[in-house]
């Protein structure tokens, strides 16, 4: 018996020397002392899991992937996933960030993806050219993505200019 059940109710088998009796006296729930018992059980912290511990868990019925430094247990939304569930499959024992990047993700997919976060990547467990491949990925659309912007921009101009001249 913990504290939360000791204060929760009151067992009278206490007091069966003095009494002979032995039932329990469930006592309201005292300013939300249920809720407490559910915040105990939840992580105050990340739990961090290496990419060997993540590698142990890639089946059907066990799977997660690991994207941008992240560890998401996916195991029930394998049949659900629009893109099915061997490209996930796939993508497990790994750093999965550019597989998923690649996949072109909306937004709520991101967003979706939340709800099967478990924990953080501890990333002294990669290699230094694992540490910067998913870096790379990110710092490669943040820096170029001028170019193809660049070019359309220059091909709307240039067929402006050559409509107006016929
Ligand atoms: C928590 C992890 C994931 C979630 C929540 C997720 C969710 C989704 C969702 C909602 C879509 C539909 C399109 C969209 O809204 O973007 C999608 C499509 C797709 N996903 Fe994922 N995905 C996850 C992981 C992955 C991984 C690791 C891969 C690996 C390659 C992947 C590959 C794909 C592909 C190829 C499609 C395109 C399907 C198509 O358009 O035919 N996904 N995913």
């Amino acid at each position: 018996m913990d504290l939360i059940d000791q204060v929760q109710g009151f067992n009278i088998k206490h007091l069966a020397p003095f009494t002979n009796l032995s039932f329990s006296l469930p006592l309201p729930n005292i300013v939300g002392l249920q809720n407490i018992n559910k915040q105990r059980k939840m992580p105050t912290l990340s739990d961090f899991y290496t990419i060997q511990d993540a590698s142990q868990h890639k089946t059907k019925e066990d799977c997660w992937v690991v994207i941008d430094g992240k560890v998401y247990d996916v195991t029930q939304y394998l049949d659900d996933h629009p893109g099915g569930d061997d490209v996930i499959l796939a993508a497990t024992g790994k750093d999965a960030t550019d597989d998923f990047e690649d996949a072109g993700h909306s937004k709520s997919a991101r967003e979706l993806m939340e709800q099967y976060f478990i924990g953080e990547l501890d990333t002294s467990s990669l290699t230094p050219a694992e540490k910067n491949s998913s870096k790379n990925s990110i710092q490669l659309i943040k820096q170029y993505w001028a170019v193809p912007a660049a070019v359309v921009g220059i091909s709307v101009v240039l067929g402006f200019l050559y409509l107006r001249k016929k």
